[in-house]
């Protein structure tokens, strides 16, 4: 997978080339690069910014500056696109007032080949950047939460490794993201409490029946407190569960 991100401030992403991400990245599997805006500016001042129509308080980001910069960036065929294609990437452009990025919005975006994340900053980005690009590739405005950041980079980081871990090969075992939270196997549901060694910990002991060696005990221990978790944190991911009847005797006990 490749990825491009566009930002007035690159180095925040440099996070990505540490840890497993880094290993990624030098093992192949993914493919990253940080453009900064203002490589696409027209004047003396780099200006990004100005006020927006309408009034009201804040800068808006500037249209040309982001379709020169988008047009650079997102050439296909061109210097980032991925190997033997002329498939335009998917424009990623994170904001409060996008879409809910969820597990399963991630491994959509495990499945591109190209994926390019437009950073605002400010009140946001001119609409005209997003219109524009609609008309020449798939764009997704998301947002990772209910709250608002001071800029996108945050954001972007936060999906590139949500997305990034689902790609084969980055994670040592891949049978994990199999058990995550939200994932198929679970029912979209959230995981339940993880032990380790030792048995007893001041005074808190490990539940007996993870110690039994019997599975199919395990499995269902697993199951239970993950409803149990779900309907207390999360309830409104029961709505879309699939729960069979041992399923329902626990959350009706
Ligand atoms: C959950 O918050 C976000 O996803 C988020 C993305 C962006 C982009 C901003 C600047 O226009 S503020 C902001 N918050």
């Amino acid at each position: 997978m490749r990825i491009d991100v566009v930002t007035i401030f690159p180095d925040y992403l440099a996070p990505l080339r540490e840890a497993l991400l880094g290993k990624a990245i030098d093992r192949g599997l993914l493919e990253v690069a940080v453009h900064d805006l203002r490589g696409w500016t027209h004047d003396v001042h780099k200006a990004v910014d100005d006020s927006p129509y309408g009034g009201g308080p804040g800068m808006v980001m500037k249209p040309q500056v982001w379709g020169d910069a988008l047009d650079a960036v997102c050439a296909s065929p061109g210097a980032g696109a991925p190997q033997d294609t002329d498939t335009p990437p998917r424009l990623v452009v994170p904001t409060p007032s996008g879409r809910p990025f969820t597990q399963a919005v991630a491994e959509e975006y495990a499945e591109e080949p190209w994926l390019v994340f437009a950073c605002g900053r400010y009140e946001g980005i001119d609409q005209r950047v997003i219109d524009d690009a609609a008309r020449r590739m798939p764009v997704d405005e998301v947002s990772i939460g209910d709250y608002v950041l001071v800029g996108g980079e945050v954001a972007v980081m936060v999906i590139v490794e949500a997305v990034a871990r689902l790609l084969p090969g980055v994670l040592g075992n891949p049978a994990s993201a199999k058990q995550d939270s939200f994932s198929a196997s679970l029912s979209g549901l959230l995981e339940g409490p993880s032990y380790t060694r030792p048995e007893v910990w001041r005074d808190l002991a490990v539940p007996d029946v993870l110690r039994s060696g019997n599975h199919a005990a395990i499995e269902r221990w697993r199951r239970d407190t993950a409803l149990e978790r779900t309907f207390a944190r999360r309830p409104e991911l029961l709505d879309d569960a699939e729960l069979d009847a041992a399923d329902r005797a626990v959350l009706d006990r």
